[in-house]
């Protein structure tokens, strides 16, 4: 659907995009990075809006650079600010636009009723725009992406602004743009942990670089763990402390669950499965150290894990950017890039309500 080679965006002070090759096939993909990593910048060089700087992109096959009007033809693009004109109804607005995308006037009406009932619109369709919720708005922006019936829509951002019901109910829309009328989808989010359920496969970019591009099912099998909970003896009285030492120094990649502070979760370690032997090898440690274990269990890692690191999902000083932390699914917060970005990562699935649990 999507191949980029080499892309580049350069403005004045900032690099958007920096040498990115990436191929997406149908489906649906999610494009995932903070604030500020390139996502939008990348969308409006696939419909030939900006031209890049150095490097080339194809879209359904057509060079970005010569043929935009035709890819704007194919494609559905839902963008990320506020565009809806105030004064008018959601059916006056989305037959505009299929007729500018040169539907004729009986189709464009038929095409606006059927679209506006398939994202929930249909009741209000009548009523100006202006006193829609943004549930609502970001729905009708859904709406006329999908309206001249494209192969390919682009949606930059749907879930900014929602709450947490208005976020699952536009994810499950989304996914049924796929699954009920076979229209691929590339999906742009800041919050790794949306596009779980929904997206086939995740493109992950950081600083206008890629960061990984993989199959959703692939980015949580990768991450198997062993969530490994002991008890303290008089001996050891701090057992997990103990333990994380003794694995760590048997050449274990171990942590703890993000959600730190989560009733329990302290005493909990999560032991990345490197090959067979991990199980016998805490299993051996907790014995030498004379602890209870408590339980061994393989879990997978929600994606947004694969980012974390063991650093505080808070901004420090070396960022520049505030609190990451501070990222909520209706805030915006400054671009980050780096490792700053994995920790906004981390803060922004602490937000999503990623629980770490490992029950
Ligand atoms: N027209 C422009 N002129 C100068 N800099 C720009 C322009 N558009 C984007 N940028 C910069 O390029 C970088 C990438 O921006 P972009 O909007 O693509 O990021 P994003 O991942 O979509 O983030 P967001 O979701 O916050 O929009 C940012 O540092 C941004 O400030």
């Amino acid at each position: 659907m999507i191949a980029t080679q080499s892309l580049t965006m350069r403005y004045p002070r900032v690099t958007a995009l920096d040498r990115l090759t990436v191929d997406i096939t149908p489906g649906v993909t999610g494009l995932v990075g903070a604030n500020g990593a390139g996502k939008s910048t990348l969308i409006k060089i696939l419909l030939g809006l900006s031209a890049a700087t150095e490097g080339s992109a194809r879209v359904l096959g057509l060079d970005v650079s010569r043929e935009g009007g035709a890819i704007r033809e194919r494609v559905g693009y839902m963008p990320e600010h506020d565009c809806l004109p105030p004064d008018v109804s959601a059916t006056e607005f989305v037959v505009h636009m299929a007729r500018m995308s040169g539907l004729p006037p009986t189709a464009a009406r038929e095409r606006t009723a059927d679209t506006l009932r398939h994202v929930g619109l249909y009741e209000e369709r009548y009523r100006s725009m202006g006193g829609y919720s943004t549930g609502m708005k970001q729905r009708v922006k859904l709406a006329q992406a999908l309206v001249h019936d494209p192969q390919l829509v682009l949606l930059d951002e749907p879930t900014n602004g929602l709450d947490p019901v208005g976020r699952d109910d536009m994810l499950d829309l989304i996914r049924r743009v796929h699954t009920d009328f076979g229209i691929s989808v590339l999906v742009t989010s800041h919050l790794l942990g949306e596009l779980e359920r929904t997206c086939d496969h995740v493109v992950v970019i950081d600083g206008g670089q890629l960061l990984r591009s993989s199959s959703t099912a692939d980015f949580t099998q990768d991450a198997a763990s062993l969530a490994v909970e002991v008890t303290d003896t008089d001996a050891q009285p701090d057992g997990t402390a103990a333990l994380r030492a003794a694995l760590t120094s048997a050449g274990l990649t171990v942590r703890t669950p993000a959600a730190e502070g989560a009733p329990g979760s302290g005493h909990v370690l999560l032991v990345d499965v490197e090959g067979d032997t991990v199980p016998d090898t805490v299993r051996d440690a907790v014995v030498d150290l004379g602890l209870g274990l408590i339980r061994m269990e393989q879990r997978r890692h929600h994606i947004s894990e694969v980012f974390s690191d063991d650093a505080p999902a808070t901004g420090s000083p070396d960022d520049g950017h505030g609190p990451a932390g501070g990222t909520s699914g209706t805030d915006k917060t400054t671009a980050s890039h780096g490792p700053a970005a994995q920790r906004q990562f981390a803060g922004a699935r602490a937000q999503e309500g990623g629980s770490g649990d490992v029950a």
